[in-house]
């Protein structure tokens, strides 16, 4: 069973939804290697008949695909490799397969003729004795681009099949390669893009519901485990949840993939039948499997965590562990599973799994989220104009996706927030200091990522240096800041003392990798191979390729390691350097020959394109013909030259004393690399071994950026630090709203008009005013200025007191369209009830124009009815706009107690005539109730045709 759900493509670019089946068959029992050798029949055909393998081992989700044990060689008419693609189709149902092929991947049958143009790759056929067979396929070094096009764009997971050569083989042996599946692709396993992606984190998340318990009607107050992980960082995480307050949890997360039980599949929850809110799971991709979780012991995955000492490890995760419930320990397995098995080449390598305490982090469900444009705005859903672009100033990834977690999920814990500040007032007020630190982190590259791809055997020499040096510029980080320390109080001192411990990194690594390594050449290299890349892509579809010779045998300092570092490595380079001696003497000598006595114009020992040791020699027509008569008739140094090839101009000659001397350079060099490779491995080892230290210092780091950062931003916008407290409160003086001011400033002259906000527990804010007045931009600045102070940020006004907000809630009418069986008013409702049965007394909710969506009469008994609910049951801080602020004053007079009534406050915005047709908005707030929403003046505003404004007027009276 294979079920894939396309989104109509209009809703693509925000939310790519693949809800995709792998298995519905019963697991089976592993089996290490299916080796299948072909029959008789396949010899017919125009391949050679081989054996291969299906290496299920490497990728247990074969094994539980429940294909493999039944496993037989099918049609045996098509050669050996199209039969292996053939079996991988059919073990990896569902899946787009990519088989390396040389050095192309490529796809076959069916999948062929359907994915080529997706990929817009030619489409062609091979002819084979059973018939022809539909392929495409793409050069190996553009992986990544067609694997982002598959996964990212089109929401496929992708199994590849590379080739390997077969260890006792001979060189000239037809069938010298097996091929195996490296890896399952899915967005939350693509660790390509995720390295690439340097501001954002990649997580894969999985929930794990209750046993059986969509089978009755959903209970908010069912606990689900969630446990999320970024294979390209290493971060893992788990935590318990309401349901109520889970999809708060995948908001604030944002996980690139979404891994489900596929026994839930029957049950579309994202249709919201079974728990309305669950609808936002169309956002995401969504991946449903066989979760068998129950059958491996938590032990069992100790080998994917690295703290670096194994023992140690392994203690810590026990203890670790201890603290987890159940359902997180199930989450926890499900995603590890999941992990291991579409990455089975790949060494894990994931830090200890930390517990996050839904009481530790403010909730904000995701139409808060929208409402408050925390990522993207509402109206394009670009990056640009969100809070988290108009306040970012951080300069290292580390610090760009600390501060986009934060914004996601807000602290509630005041001590942090408190330490926060501290950090964040130091730096505003020490700006020299800030700016130096500043230039300091620019320095420093994305350590848990480069560390990530040593774990996964990637990572290119460079990045050790890359690595080094970041971790040498932490040090000197630390050195920095503690010399200021006398500059700061004792409270702060001490926090940044033992905040900074964490970046002293072992030296001795830092210095061996600076002094082994030789950073200009691998710099040069860098140059170098990024150059050929690009003439790569450049000359792709570009026939008759230059022909000639390759370069000269590498001089020594093409190296990369400096040869005192161990003793097998420096008798390598003496060898080499006495046999490049010899080159060099040999080459001073044949030039003496050439150029000297038989007048050519040029001369170079060479390596050919084909690898013939050659001599080049150019000259005139006349020299050359001697040339020719040395080689017939004379010998040099006991050797004879023997012309390999000639032109009018050039002569290539092979001789075997430089034949002879470029093999010794060659095997040398070779061995040289080799040992290279290994001091390379063993420095990435070491630092693999220091994983823990490695991610601290990142952290650090991250963490210093985004203070820091708060700290030019506050002195740019003119930030305040807020009191943050545990009380009710919520009072602004002159608050701004940061994008709408940004956006005013950039797009006309005008200013931002300040505004106050004064509310307390169960205390509301009914808020009146003409259309475009400004209600929302005051309960949004609000709700912002909230979240900025509960990250540790100062925040847009003169003087702000916010006592600490446990959940954001917000009614702001919404722009998705994931209800979409359903009415306007219903929508509207529904997430009214959510707020109505989430909030709590810390709570702050924001709501416009509560019942809009309905009859007049009706719509104001919602608001009403709404408001009231609100100040007796959730007593919560409100802030609620509307346009029926008199009507609403009318029943609250006639039907609320006093005490009730004096927790109501009402306030308006206006407009200003400025006589004849001219009028201005005024943008702050003052007590009152506005009487009329001056909508005709809105329509006008909007270009509405004469008569149908003189009509409305008339109407209006
Ligand atoms: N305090 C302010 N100072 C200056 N300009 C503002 C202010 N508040 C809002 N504006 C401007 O007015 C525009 C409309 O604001 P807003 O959407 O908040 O009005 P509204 O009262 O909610 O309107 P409606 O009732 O039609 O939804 C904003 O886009 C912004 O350009």
């Amino acid at each position: 069973m294979n079920l894939l759900f396309r989104v109509p493509k209009a809703y693509l670019p925000i939310c790519r939804v693949l809800i995709r089946h792998s298995s519905n068959a019963t697991a089976q029992p592993k089996i290490a290697k299916l080796k299948i050798t072909l029959n008789k029949a396949a010899e017919s055909c125009s391949e050679k008949t081989d054996t291969y393998a299906i290496d299920t081992d490497s990728c247990p989700i074969a094994q539980r695909n429940g294909k493999a044990a039944s496993f037989k060689p099918s049609k045996p008419s098509l050669p050996p490799s199209l039969q292996y693609v053939r079996d991988l189709m059919d073990l990896y149902k569902g899946h787009v397969v990519l088989t390396q092929m040389g050095s192309f991947y490529e796809l076959y049958f069916e999948q062929a003729v359907k994915y080529a143009p997706e990929l817009n790759i030619a489409l062609t056929n091979r002819a084979y004795t059973h018939g022809k067979v539909p392929f495409a396929g793409f050069p190996v070094h553009q992986l990544s681009r067609h694997l982002k096009m598959l996964v990212n764009n089109c929401g496929y997971s992708v199994t590849i099949a590379e080739q390997f050569k077969k260890n006792d083989v001979a060189d000239n042996e037809t069938n010298k390669f097996y091929r195996r599946v490296t890896r399952i692709v899915t967005p939350g396993t693509f660790i390509d893009e995720a390295f690439e992606n340097l501001r954002e984190n990649t997580y894969l998340l999985n929930i794990d519901f209750p046993e059986n318990c969509m089978s009755s009607v959903a209970d908010a107050s069912l606990k689900v485990g969630i446990c999320w992980c970024d294979v390209s960082t290493g971060e893992i995480f788990v935590q318990q949840v309401y349901l109520k307050d889970l999809v708060s949890a995948i908001t604030r997360i944002q996980p690139k993939e979404i891994l489900l039980d596929e026994k839930l599949l029957e049950f579309h929850i994202e249709s919201g039948a079974w728990y309305p809110e669950l609808v936002e799971f169309k956002k995401f991709f969504i991946k449903y499997q066989k979760m068998p979780s129950q059958h491996r012991t938590i032990e069992s995955f100790y080998g994917l965590f690295n703290l670096g000492e194994k023992e140690a490890t392994d203690r810590q995760l026990r203890i670790q562990f201890q603290t987890f419930t159940q359902k997180e320990l199930a989450a926890l397995r499900n995603t590890l599973i999941y992990v291991s098995d579409h990455l089975p080449n790949f060494s894990i390598n994931f830090q200890i799994p930390q517990r996050q305490l839904a009481t530790a982090i403010m909730q904000i469900d995701s139409r808060t989220s929208t409402a408050l444009e925390l990522h993207s705005t509402v109206r394009d859903n670009n990056r640009k104009g969100s809070l988290l672009s108009s306040i970012r100033r951080t300069v290292t990834p580390s610090g760009t996706r600390i501060l986009t977690q934060w914004l996601s999920g807000p602290s509630l814990d005041l001590k942090e927030i408190k330490s926060r500040q501290r950090i964040v007032g130091f730096f505003k007020n020490n700006v020299d200091i800030t700016e130096a630190l500043r230039v300091m982190l620019k320095k420093v590259h994305d350590l848990s990522r480069i560390l990530q791809k040593f774990s996964f055997g990637r990572g290119e020499a460079l990045e050790l240096i890359q690595m080094a040096r970041s971790l040498q510029v932490s040090r000197e980080i630390r050195d920095y800041i503690l010399e200021n320390t006398p500059l700061m109080r004792v409270t702060l001192k001490s926090q940044i003392i033992q905040l900074i411990e964490t970046l002293d990194f072992q030296k001795k690594l830092i210095d061996d990798v600076l002094k082994y390594l030789n950073e200009e050449e691998l710099v040069k290299s860098q140059d170098i191979k990024q150059n050929e890349d690009l003439n790569v892509i450049l000359e792709t579809d570009v026939k008759g390729k230059k022909v000639g010779s390759k370069d000269e045998v590498p001089e020594l300092t093409e190296f990369i390691v400096n040869p005192s570092f161990n003793a097998k490595l420096g008798k390598l380079h003496d060898a080499y350097q006495k046999v490049w001696q010899k080159k060099v003497e040999l080459n001073t000598s044949l030039k003496d020959l050439f150029i000297g006595k038989l007048g050519a114009k040029t001369f170079a020992l060479k390596e050919r394109q084909n690898g013939e040791y050659a001599l080049h020699v150019t000259g005139t027509a006349s020299n050359l013909k001697k040339i020719n008569e040395l080689t017939s008739k004379s010998d040099f140094n006991g050797s004879h030259f023997h012309i390999l090839q000639q032109s009018s101009q050039t002569r290539w000659l092979s001789h075997k004393p430089w034949t002879d001397l470029g093999h010794d350079l060659e095997l040398l060099a070779l061995k040289i690399r080799n040992e290279e490779a290994n001091i390379i491995d063993s420095f990435k080892k070491r630092f693999i071994d220091k994983s823990n230290e490695v991610r601290q210092v990142a952290t650090t780091l991250g963490y210093l950026d985004t203070l820091s950062s708060f700290a030019i931003l506050a002195n740019e916008k003119n930030l305040v630090c807020p009191k943050v407290d545990e009380s009710d409160k919520l009072e602004v003086v002159n608050g701004r709203h940061l994008m709408v001011e940004e956006g005013l400033s950039t797009r006309s002259l005008e200013t931002f008009t300040a505004n106050d906000c004064e509310l307390a527990k169960d205390n509301l804010w009914v808020i009146t005013g003409p259309n475009m007045g400004g209600k929302s931009t005051f309960l949004r600045q609000n709700a912002i200025i909230v979240i900025l102070a509960q990250i540790g940020c100062f925040v847009p006004c003169s003087k702000a007191h916010v006592g600490i907000v446990d959940k954001l809630f917000s009614r702001v009418g919404s722009a998705d369209d994931l209800y979409n069986e359903m009415s306007t008013f219903m929508v509207e409702m529904i997430e009214t009830s959510f707020i109505l049965q989430g909030a709590t007394t810390r709570s702050l909710a924001i709501l416009d124009e509560i019942g809009r969506g309905t009859s007049g009469k009706e719509g104001i008994s919602i608001a009403y009815a709404t408001l009231k609910y609100l100040l007796e049951n959730n007593q919560c801080r409100t802030l609620f706009a509307t346009h029926f602020g008199q009507e609403l004053k009318h029943i609250i007079d006639s039907k609320c107690t006093k005490g009730l009534r004096e927790k109501i406050k009402f306030y308006q915005s206006g407009i200003t005539d400025l006589g004849g047709n001219n009028f201005c908005y005024d943008h702050k707030l003052k007590p009152g109730i506005c009487m009329k929403s001056d909508a005709i003046r809105v329509a006008e505003l909007a270009g509405f045709p004469t008569e149908a404004l003189q009509e409305a007027r008339e109407i209006l009276g």
